[in-house]
């Protein structure tokens, strides 16, 4: 199964990604820079990884979202091609608009880096299947532009289409419903803050990332 990795000039997760594939579909992903025009056709999977794109200058993902491939990832992403943005990827994806929402400064204004525990608030997502009747998971977040805002009327919309698939049990950065992670309508474009990429192997002190990489894979 070929995947990829979009690389930004600063990203920071974009090998733990690739580890995370390769460990789970016994093959390296491409590595697509940011200026390619193109994501290869051989690609069914791509990652968005996190990091801090353009140094996180005029606000988190907004100049990656401009970048070359990400045009032709709309267009991939529009007829069916699943993609996951983690953390600096989520904040790229809602710039893009391909996600609703925005990513906000922590309320406490501080760099929050731990093991954070999600309820799922989806299971039955392309994404979230094979975590069966697990229905809290731990996985790490590191971030400081994680506080997810939405209008009233766009929170209600994607509560009420079950577009929300992960919540924080301990709110670490004060986003709104205690969102951690949201699909799209079409459910094929998952982002997320925290980093499953980063529990995916006993040595990162918990596995609960694998369920995610496997549901989505197996549905391909
Ligand atoms: N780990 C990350 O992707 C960091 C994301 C982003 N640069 C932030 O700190 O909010």
């Amino acid at each position: 199964m070929q995947t990829a990795v979009i690389v930004f000039p600063a990203s920071n997760c974009d090998r733990d990604a690739a580890t995370a594939l390769e460990k789970l579909t016994g093959k390296a992903p491409r590595m697509v820079w940011h200026n390619d025009p193109i994501i290869p056709d051989d690609v069914r999977f791509v990652v968005v990884p996190g990091g801090f794109s353009y140094g996180d200058y005029l606000r988190s993902g907004a100049i990656a979202a401009n970048s070359p491939v990400i045009q032709d990832l709309k267009r991939k992403a529009e007829a069916g091609l699943p993609v996951l943005g983690i953390c600096n990827g989520f904040q790229i994806l809602t710039e893009a608009r391909m996600l609703p929402g925005a990513l906000m400064r922590n309320t406490n204004q501080k760099f929050v880096c731990r093991i954070s525990r999600l309820r799922l608030a989806n299971a039955k997502t392309r994404f979230t299947k094979r975590y069966d009747a697990k229905n809290e998971i731990d996985i790490p977040v590191a971030h400081h532009d994680g506080n997810f805002f939405a209008d009233d009327d766009t929170l209600r919309r994607i509560e009420g289409n079950g577009q929300v698939v992960f919540r924080y049990v301990d709110n670490p950065n004060g986003s709104r419903n205690d969102i951690a992670g949201i699909v799209n309508e079409a459910g094929n474009v998952l982002g997320m803050m925290p980093h499953p990429e980063r529990a995916v192997d006993k040595l990162h002190g918990g596995t609960d990332g694998i369920p995610l990489f496997k549901s989505i894979l197996e549905s391909l």
